[in-house]
């Protein structure tokens, strides 16, 4: 658009600014109800697969879960990230940005095109690591991969999961282990192979406990250690 052209002939965009808090309590606040509130997007997602006996992964999926998470607190909730980005104290190294679209694609085509083939928590932990692997946004990584690997455990194993201990929660709370399995995905994938038995390994382990709690609710008993 050229600056010297008559106002009455001018049409150019005029784009708003995505609002975001900055308070740092106000933020810590919102952080806690967009969790809660991407989990509940999560169970409907979960519950409307259930409920059409059908599913299939698209990026548009992978942003709302996104967008629901980072709401109010990044600009760029709900989109992918416009520049490279880091992982504090990891050895991977994301891919750039230019990439992200056709990775996210090429992910969904993989959990599509598996779908019958693979174990529920093969396609679970293929997500978690991939997603996080790719490291699609700005901000939020983690948190979508984490409810979004659940998402697809629930709805390839056909129930919406019991138990108040939920694996996206467990890893929270103890995330070495998680950050261990996703190194090793890493170190795997550098030779080109998809290994995934760590995590595998981990997320049926985080399964049973999460299970497993409901017996413990019942019982009133201890039957597993986290
Ligand atoms: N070696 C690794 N390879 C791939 N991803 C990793 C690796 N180490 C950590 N990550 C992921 O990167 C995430 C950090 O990225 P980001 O800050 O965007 O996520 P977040 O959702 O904001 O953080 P949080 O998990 O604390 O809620 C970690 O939570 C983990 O999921």
């Amino acid at each position: 658009m050229s600056g010297d052209e008559p106002a009455a002939t001018r049409r150019h965009s005029v784009a708003a600014d995505a609002e975001v808090i900055t308070d740092p309590k106000a933020r810590a606040e919102a952080e806690a109800r967009n969790g809660l509130r991407q989990f509940d997007l999560g169970l409907r997602i979960v519950e409307d697969a259930l409920a059409k006996r059908a599913f299939r992964l698209r990026s548009s999926l992978i942003l709302s879960l996104h967008r629901e998470a980072l709401t109010g607190i990044s600009p760029l909730a709900g989109n992918w990230r416009p520049a490279g980005v880091g992982i504090e104290g990891s050895r991977h190294q994301p891919v750039g940005a230019h990439l992200v679209p056709e990775l996210i694609e090429e992910l969904c085509d993989y959990v599509n095109d598996n779908w019958e083939a693979k174990t529920a928590l093969h396609l679970a932990a293929y997500i978690m690591w991939r997603l996080n692997w790719i490291h699609p946004f700005s901000d939020g990584n983690g948190r979508t991969s984490r409810i979004l690997s659940y998402v697809v455990l629930c709805i390839r194993i056909g129930y919406v999961l019991p138990g108040s201990k939920t694996i996206p929660d467990q890893i929270v709370d103890n995330r070495k282990p998680y950050f261990d399995a996703l190194e090793a995905a890493d170190d795997a994938w550098k030779t080109g192979i998809i290994d995934l038995n760590r995590m595998e390994k981990l997320l049926e382990s985080l399964l049973a406990v999460q299970l497993t709690d409901i017996l413990d609710q019942a019982a009133g008993t201890h039957h597993l250690e986290p």
